[in-house]
């Protein structure tokens, strides 16, 4: 049985359910049913004021899966993580991570619950070492409660997972360096290591290149490619620039004013006309 979802794409049910679309052309979301899938949000709206910021959003994300979420200025990207983290509380709709309705559950809750999203730098204990900064996280991780103490005293707790975290961002030669003595790029890797020390099995990435230059944006999107492979994560990304989205993603989902309008692997969202229309060639030319 197939019918026509509103991109003008045909679906095929599968009687499971789910559809799949029958090419490679985008389909909307969700392409897994949100409360299966390893990261869903169902129904999911966000208001402030009059401002409908998200509206009515669904979409699921696979285990293992490595999505980017784009869309113009003022889509909705950046409100859709804060309600997936916990930063805000949705309007209405709900948030699930492996199917358990997570949307009343705090902020702070929700890496216990293996959930995390890159530090920002303004999050970095700024005079601590770059292998303390991953240690307070691995040992707060693993303690369930922070304390400065430990970095004062001889304990090892959390030590040569913080230097094998570190190994793993490309910051093994910076261990020495205090967080606010690192480089911009180096800075934004410092926030990915300390999602990672708190071994969550999905992570979100706001904008993890901005701000590099060409070469370190390269870096870090095949770095980012390389995590996921080798922890198995699953890995939601807002990211502005199309060269790391087309090259690192599975899928693509725009968003255009609180709305999915298109979901799909890089090669069909990007020859999607609609899509390249409306916001990719806009938003090439804002790079
Ligand atoms: N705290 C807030 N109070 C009022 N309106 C807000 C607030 N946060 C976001 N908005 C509005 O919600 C809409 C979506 O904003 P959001 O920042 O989520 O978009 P975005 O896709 O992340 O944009 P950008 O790419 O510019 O970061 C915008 O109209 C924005 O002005």
């Amino acid at each position: 049985m197939s019918h026509t979802d509103e991109t003008g794409t045909r679906q095929r049910d599968t009687g499971d359910g789910l559809s799949s679309s029958d090419d490679e052309r985008p389909t909307i979301e969700p392409t897994v049913s949100p409360s299966t899938a390893a990261l869903g949000v169902e129904t999911l709206t966000k208001q402030f004021g009059e401002v409908v910021a998200v509206d009515d959003l669904s979409l699921g994300v696979e285990t293992g899966e490595l999505r980017a979420i784009i869309g113009p200025n003022g889509a909705g990207k950046t409100t859709l993580f804060n309600c997936i983290m916990g930063t805000l509380d949705p309007t209405a709709g709900t948030v699930y991570l492996s199917g358990d309705d997570i949307t009343a559950d705090a902020e702070e809750r929700r890496p216990h619950l293996g959930m995390a999203r890159s530090f920002q730098s303004n999050q970095l204990f700024a005079d601590q070492t770059v292998l303390e900064n991953i240690r307070l996280v691995a040992q707060t991780a693993e303690q369930g409660a922070f304390s400065m103490d430990l970095l004062r005293s001889h304990h090892t707790v959390g030590r040569e997972r913080a230097i094998e975290i570190a190994d793993d961002v490309g910051l093994q030669a910076n261990l020495g360096t205090e967080a606010t003595n690192l480089p911009h790029g180096e800075q934004r890797r410092l926030g990915i290591a300390m999602a990672l020390a708190t071994d969550p099995d999905v992570l979100l990435l706001d904008e993890p290149t901005s701000g590099m230059s060409p070469g370190a944006t390269a870096e870090t999107a095949s770095l980012i490619e390389d995590i996921r492979d080798e922890r198995g994560l699953t890995v939601i990304l807002i990211e502005h620039d199309m060269d790391v989205v087309l090259s690192i993603s599975d899928r693509l989902t725009v968003l255009d004013r609180g709305s999915i309008i298109a979901t799909g692997p890089p090669d069909a969202v990007q020859g999607n006309q609609v899509v390249q229309d409306a916001y990719l060639g806009g938003m090439r030319e804002e790079i």
